[in-house]
């Protein structure tokens, strides 16, 4: 088994008795209440290279990062440096997220927030609406292309904006099909965790012209977004650097004025 399937049959044994607290009915009344979604595709597109910040206190390849006691608190440090939109880790089992970080995030920052986890049915995209999420990651390595096109059309059908993550060329033309504004490439491979920031130089060229690029993984520091920039990035999307380094904000700050540099407005 994958370890893509061992993090989906954990994510599916969570779902189950979620479903079982909380009906579907349930959660459209709760989306219904929450805020307005954001417009995700306005928000990561511009004049400069934008910065996604995650919230992530374990995962997979690494095992424990951070605590992140305060999730709320990180996510306005990455606001108040000047990222474009928060993303909020939400699996429990391999990245120790859940909703409750989801929604704590959202009642303080005004950015767009993702909810990044690893989403097979419309349920999923019910809860992270009703916790107040503007985007929700679909990763297309994870569905058949029917499932794909189903929630694609239905997160945006209740205002969600789906970021969805491909790994190889094929891929991205399934995200295409589908009707991905935003598509993102991963440079972890969810065979080996390796990071390979080649994949990105590699597999964005074939995303058309219109759709958000986004560079996923890896990104250590402003040189690692120039490189992503030079090769077509719109965004970044940065995790384990900023939450295991001393100074989120100022990490953040450091890469949103490197993506905003003129030498690289020139080039999009
Ligand atoms: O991070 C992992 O080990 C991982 C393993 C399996 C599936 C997904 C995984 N990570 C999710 C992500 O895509 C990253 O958290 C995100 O791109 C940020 O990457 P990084 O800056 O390298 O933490």
């Amino acid at each position: 088994m994958s370890v893509l399937d061992e993090i989906i049959e954990g994510v599916r044994a969570d779902l189950a008795e979620r479903q079982a607290r909380v009906s579907l009915d349930q959660l459209k009344e709760r989306a219904a209440a929450a805020p307005p979604a954001k417009d995700g595709v306005a928000a990561l597109k511009g004049d400069s290279v934008t910065v996604i910040c995650e919230v992530k206190r374990s995962s997979p390849s690494k095992g424990a990062l951070a605590a992140i006691a305060d999730p709320a608190g990180l996510a306005a440090d990455y606001e108040a440096g000047g990222a474009a939109a928060i993303s909020v880790l939400t699996e429990r089992r391999r990245f120790g997220g859940s909703l409750a970080d989801l929604s704590e995030v959202r009642a303080r920052v005004d950015v767009p927030v993702l909810r990044k986890d690893f989403v097979v049915t419309s349920y999923q995209l019910w809860e992270a609406r009703a916790h107040g999420a503007d985007l929700v990651l679909l990763i297309v390595a994870a569905l058949d292309q029917p499932a794909l096109v189903s929630l694609v059309e239905r997160a945006e059908s209740i205002g969600l904006t789906p970021l969805v993550e491909v790994h190889d060329e094929d891929e991205v033309e399934r995200a295409v099909d589908a009707g991905a504004r935003i598509i993102g490439v991963n440079a972890r491979d969810l065979r080996t965790l390796q990071v390979d920031r080649s994949t990105f130089e590699r597999v964005a060229p074939e995303i058309p012209e219109g759709i958000v690029r986004v560079a996923e993984s890896g990104v250590r520091g402003p040189h690692d977004l120039i490189a992503y920039a030079n090769e077509g990035a719109d965004a970044v999307l940065v995790g384990e650097s900023l939450v295991t380094g001393r100074d989120p904000r100022t990490a953040v700050a450091d890469l949103v004025a490197a993506g905003a540099h003129p030498a690289l407005r020139q080039g999009r």
